[in-house]
């Protein structure tokens, strides 16, 4: 990847420039540039955030990208109406990947800007005001002149206000002035909505007042006077037992929390007249949300084998930004990292660590908190606004030299970043599909990382083509650990044969006769079994069987989903849902019945087959709350769960050693994938779920069920031949010019009119067909949903040859043929969806 324009103008503060870029929290493509009035000269800085007017009406606030000395050529620069802080919110090098990236993925800045700044920081085209929790009028160094009193005071009535609201308070023009000096005297924060305001965490604390903490006299007559209370001497003891006020009079100083102090069932009341009598006082003070953990153990000692791959790694990183380490399940590729964590953060530089989806990799944040304790931070995508904007600071402050986190961590405030990790770097779900910016988090971060000067490892078992690609040519590093750590080996995989069961009669609710053996023996020996099946819900199809009919969606062309447990029908695209019906809505027939085998009715089919083996289930109806997935996974590890049938979520990354079973429930369906990347995709998944048995001294077993086992992805897979399959694959990709020979744009029509979407696709299919650069342009074609939400989907494939100058000239001409077609007056409501490097 090459960058698209030069360092300077990005690095350089303001020097005489006249004129300033900003982005603006408004869907335009690329940021506004507006004249740098002669008084903000000195104080202008990218990253700052600024007032100004856009279009005739609004005030907007928005964030200096770039400065320089061009002024715009289609239109009049307006001046900066003013700076909002002192320091800048953002950093140069988050500017320029911001930049980057709406570039890349063609997207607005502003769209970028939105997913990367937490709600406390983010703007909007409608900012609006709140207190500062942390503000108190009494202790303030700041005195507050009449009018910002004003605003205050209307804050206390009502918990926001617009900035139009605050004109009106005091039947003012330009409000920006006070705003400013409030934020300035941090009496007040700008937010975006209300239920994005950021609210620190305030505990109430409780300590001795100083007379009696200094005192033993005075504490012994406090005792006295609680004689006959056993309610307040209670209280009394419990404090004084967590604090010995008198050797450790610092911890008094501190207090404790009142929660705490009364959590062995001590009555509020009690404390409340303590308080009253001058014993303890209570005060306020803001906690850190995130819990402070302290590092229990070292890093492991290396194995001989990782060791060499460390050095391999560390060795390729002389030369070379990127390294692929190719490590088997359970090679230790955990291990490794965090030795190189270590390096880093020692070094002085922070590091970042990307999971696909942090919910689902719990086990190696724990290991990772074991080592970094409070050094690392989470970025996790179930935290709550609040919770991210903790981790930010964190990350600015240097609390957190090293984080953790799912994709959208990249946006994260970093500095100086040495290391970014990628692990399980072939994961599809690193790809953002919606909304806007739709970035790879992968190659974002390599691109980052280039930024920083970072160097970047990617890890996986099962890379994707694409790296394994650029490994093969050189581009990136390559190193590879072929065997699993200690005595433990790779499990061995066994076929059974669907469709020659169900003719000699020994298929029993859809399980093979050797699956049920295998389960069996393991439940024999009180090992653990992992049931595979990525289709969750009860089953997926409801039909009549006398007219055929089955139930679709209202709103998308997709059939329902039957789910047990509520009873109810439901799509798993727009989250529709209906009761089910009794009988057929066309014919009225009731002989309706339940087609295809979802994790709910697997797990149903199990119980009855084994009535003896603890059931447990894994998919997204199970772990919907915060502590859902964790609570499962602390069942299975303590050995309450004997089968454990789950959706894409069980194959990622855990480690459990007593797991001898893996079952895929049906093969088939992996396979048969509408895609030109459903054989890798298959690869991956199949291995990696396979990789979860066998990791200790148990041997595992992996029994894939299909109705075709002679397929030969399954031999690849089986043999665990990675490089033959690659090299079998990416012939036809050659062949028929996919990823990665080529570069992949998909553009989406929609429309809630299937005509206009249809006449909207192909008036842009004709406009690109023009484009003057070499690039074969495929469709439009119904999308593999035609419909989703009431829209019609109509794709266009576009592949181009992979030079960045063909792309950035395909990308031009197609912000210019969107423009124009949306300026046509049937088309005005079609909605066109640009998608680089599809997944
Ligand atoms: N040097 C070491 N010393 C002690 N234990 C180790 C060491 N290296 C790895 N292990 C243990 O071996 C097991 C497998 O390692 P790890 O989970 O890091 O493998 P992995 O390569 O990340 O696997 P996967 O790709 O399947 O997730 C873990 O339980 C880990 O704690
Ligand atoms: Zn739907």
């Amino acid at each position: 990847m090459e960058s698209l324009f030069g360092d300077q103008d990005f690095l350089d503060k303001n020097s005489g420039n006249n004129f300033a870029d900003i982005i603006l929290p408004v869907p335009i493509p690329r940021m506004f540039t507006y004249r740098i009035p002669s008084t903000l000269k000195s104080e202008i800085q990218i990253g700052l955030r600024v007032i100004v007017q856009f279009g005739k009406k609004k005030v907007l606030t928005g964030i200096i990208g770039k400065v320089h000395n061009k002024p715009p050529q289609a239109y009049d620069a307006k001046p900066i109406l003013d700076i909002l802080d002192a320091e800048p919110s953002v950093n140069p090098l988050q500017i320029r990947f911001w930049v980057w990236m709406a570039e890349y993925y063609f997207c607005h800045i502003g769209e970028v800007m939105f997913a990367a700044l937490p709600s406390g920081l983010r703007l909007s085209s409608e900012s609006k005001i709140q207190v500062n929790p942390n503000f108190d009028p009494e202790t303030s160094k700041y005195p507050l002149d009449i009018r910002e009193e004003k605003i205050l005071e209307a804050l206390e009535n009502q918990a926001e206000l617009s900035y139009e609201d605050c004109e009106k308070i005091l039947g003012i023009k330009t409000i920006h002035p006070i705003i400013k000096s409030l934020v300035a005297k941090e009496a007040i924060l700008i937010f975006e909505k209300v239920q994005d305001k950021y609210s620190p965490k305030v505990e109430t604390r409780i300590r001795l007042v100083p007379g009696i903490a200094k005192d033993k006299n005075a504490l012994q007559a406090v005792f006295e006077a609680v004689q006959g209370k056993p309610k307040q001497e209670s209280i009394l003891l419990k404090f004084l037992r967590d604090i010995p006020v008198f050797q450790r009079p610092e911890l008094n100083e501190k207090g404790l929390d009142k929660a705490t102090l009364l959590e062995e069932g001590d009555s509020e009341s009690s404390l409340k007249t303590l308080i009253k009598n001058g014993v303890f006082e209570s005060f306020k003070q803001i906690v850190n949300r995130i819990e402070e953990v302290e590092a229990e153990r070292k890093a492991y000692a290396l194995s001989s084998s990782q060791q060499a791959a460390f050095d391999e790694i560390k060795g390729h990183f002389e030369t070379k930004q990127t390294v692929l380490l190719h490590g088997v399940t359970g090679s230790g590729k955990t291990e490794i990292y965090i030795q190189l964590i270590e390096e880093v953060i020692d070094s002085g530089s922070q590091v970042l660590l990307l999971l696909p989806e942090i919910a689902l990799t719990t086990q190696i944040v724990g290991r990772l908190k074991q080592v970094f304790g409070s050094k690392m931070g989470v970025f996790h995508s179930k935290y709550s606004d609040n919770e991210r904007v903790e981790v930010w600071n964190g990350v600015l402050s240097g609390r957190f030299p090293f984080v953790v986190g799912v994709r959208s961590s990249i946006f994260l405030p970093f500095d100086s970043l040495g290391l970014v990790i990628i692990d399980e770097e072939h994961e599809p779900s690193y790809k953002q599909f919606d909304p806007a910016p739709r970035f790879h988090a992968r190659d974002a971060a390599i691109m980052l990382a280039y930024f920083h000067q970072a160097k970047t490892l990617l890890g996986s078992a099962t890379p994707s083509f694409e790296s394994y690609s650029n490994a093969s040519q050189g581009k990136y590093g390559y190193v590879s650990l072929d065997h699993r750590f200690g005595d433990a080996t790779l499990p061995e995989f066994h076929l059974a044969n669907l469709s020659a069961d169900r003719k000699k009669n020994l298929l029993k609710l859809d399980s093979t006769r050797l699956l049920r053996e295998k389960i069996q023996q393991a439940l024999d020996q009180q090992q653990q079994v992992l049931i595979f099946q990525n289709r969750r819900g009860y089953s997926p199809y409801v039909q009549c069987e006398d007219c055929g009919w089955t139930g679709q969606c209202v709103q998308c062309d997709v059939s329902l989903t039957y789910h047990q447990f509520a009873e109810e029908l439901r799509c798993h695209y727009c989250g529709y849902k209906e009761k089910v019906a009794q009988s057929c809505p066309v014919c009225g027939s009731t002989q309706l019945s339940l087609e295809g085998m979802g994790t709910e009715r697997i797990e149903e089919s199990l119980s009855l087959l084994f009535p003896e083996a603890r059931l447990g289930r894994m998919d997204l109806d199970t772990t919907r709350n915060k502590h859902g997935y964790q609570r499962i996974l602390d069942e299975f590890a303590a050995g309450q769960i004997d089968i454990l049938v789950g959706t894409q979520m069980i194959t990622k990354g855990l480690d459990f050693g007593n797991v001898s079973v893996v079952g895929i429930w049906d093969g088939d369906r992996i396979l048969n994938f509408p895609d030109f990347r459903s054989g890798e995709r298959a690869f991956q998944q199949i291995t990696q779920v396979a990789g979860r048995a066998g990791r200790r001294e148990v041997k595992g077993q992996v029994i894939i069920q299909s109705r075709k086992p002679e397929n030969e992805v399954f031999e690849n897979i089986i043999r665990g031949d990675y490089l033959e399959y690659f090299r079998q694959e990416m012939m036809d990709r050659k062949k028929y010019y996919y990823p990665p020979y080529v570069k992949l744009i998909k553009i989406t029509t929609r429309h809630t009119d299937f005509k206009t979407a249809e006449k909207a696709a192909h008036a842009l299919h004709h406009q690109m067909a023009k484009i003057p650069i070499k690039k074969i342009v495929l469709g439009p074609e119904k999308g593999v949903i035609a419909r989703i939400k009431n829209q019609y989907q109509l794709e266009s494939l576009i592949k181009l040859e992979k030079s960045g100058a063909t792309q950035s000239v395909f990308k031009e001409n197609l912000t210019r043929i969107i423009e124009e077609l949306q300026a046509v007056p049937d088309f005005r409501s079609v909605r066109w969806v640009v998608d680089v490097d599809p997944n």
